[in-house]
């Protein structure tokens, strides 16, 4: 590739699972990502270089152009707007859902809820939708926590195997989003490097189709 593109990616478990793809297209971090406190990686690839970052902070890196690329889960696309980016390739990867869950047996008895959970723009247009009164309580974490101390009655979190519900004495009611990690690119580098980006998308999407 002869035009630098920074890619900006989610650290933790959508890394584990982005960097085989990467390497299949022919981009590894000269690093090893796990053992090192750098948060810039060059790559064997000439002119990619990798950011590894919060997922809540890759749309805003590419939005703003400091980066070109990035893979974010749609979760937080959904959660935090995906205006100034197009999402052309569904990774296939961290795949889970955005469920609603409460206590095993749970049902409403008045007219409003207590919904608990880190996604509360998904949560208050879901519930709006359903004509449903929610008041949505925002967490930073352990949402199954909040319906146990009566701090809400409902929690809107990501379900995968359901193993911390279970655990937790509480069961899936509704889905809501299916979610996996996408590729996004902003706007302005697709227009401007054309070439390049289009170039790593379609290797990109060469890697999903042989995963
Ligand atoms: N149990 C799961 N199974 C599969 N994918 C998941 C699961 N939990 C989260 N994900 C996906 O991985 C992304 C990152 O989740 P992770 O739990 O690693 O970080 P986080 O703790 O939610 O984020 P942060 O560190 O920014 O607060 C989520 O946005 C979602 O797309
Ligand atoms: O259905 P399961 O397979 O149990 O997965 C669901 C759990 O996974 C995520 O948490 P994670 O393990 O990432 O911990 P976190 O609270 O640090 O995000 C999510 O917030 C759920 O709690």
């Amino acid at each position: 590739m002869s035009e630098s593109i920074t890619i900006a990616l989610t650290k933790g478990r959508i890394l584990k699972e982005t960097l085989p793809l990467l390497a299949r297209a022919g981009i590894e971090p000269l690093d090893d990502i796990s053992k090192s406190r750098k948060l810039v990686f060059e790559t064997t690839a000439d002119g990619v270089r990798l950011v590894v970052i919060r997922g809540t902070d890759v749309p805003t890196y590419v939005r703003h152009g400091a980066a070109d690329v990035g893979v974010v889960g749609k979760d937080v696309l959904l959660e935090h707007g995906a205006e100034g980016l197009y999402e052309p390739l569904d990774l296939g990867i961290a795949r889970c859902r955005l469920m609603t869950a409460g206590p095993v047996g749970w049902q409403q008895d008045g007219a409003r809820i207590r919904v608990a959970t880190k996604f509360v723009n998904i949560a208050r247009d879901y519930f709006a939708r359903k004509g449903v009164h929610a008041d949505v309580i925002k967490l930073y974490g352990a949402m199954e926590l909040a319906p146990m101390m009566d701090l809400a009655d409902l929690i809107l979190d990501i379900v995968d195997t359901g193993n911390t519900l279970r655990a937790n004495g509480m069961e899936p009611l509704e889905e809501v989003a299916s979610v996996s990690s996408r590729l996004i690119v902003n706007k302005a580098a697709m227009r401007s490097r054309c070439a390049g980006i289009q170039s790593l998308v379609d290797s990109l999407a060469a890697a999903v189709e042989a995963a």
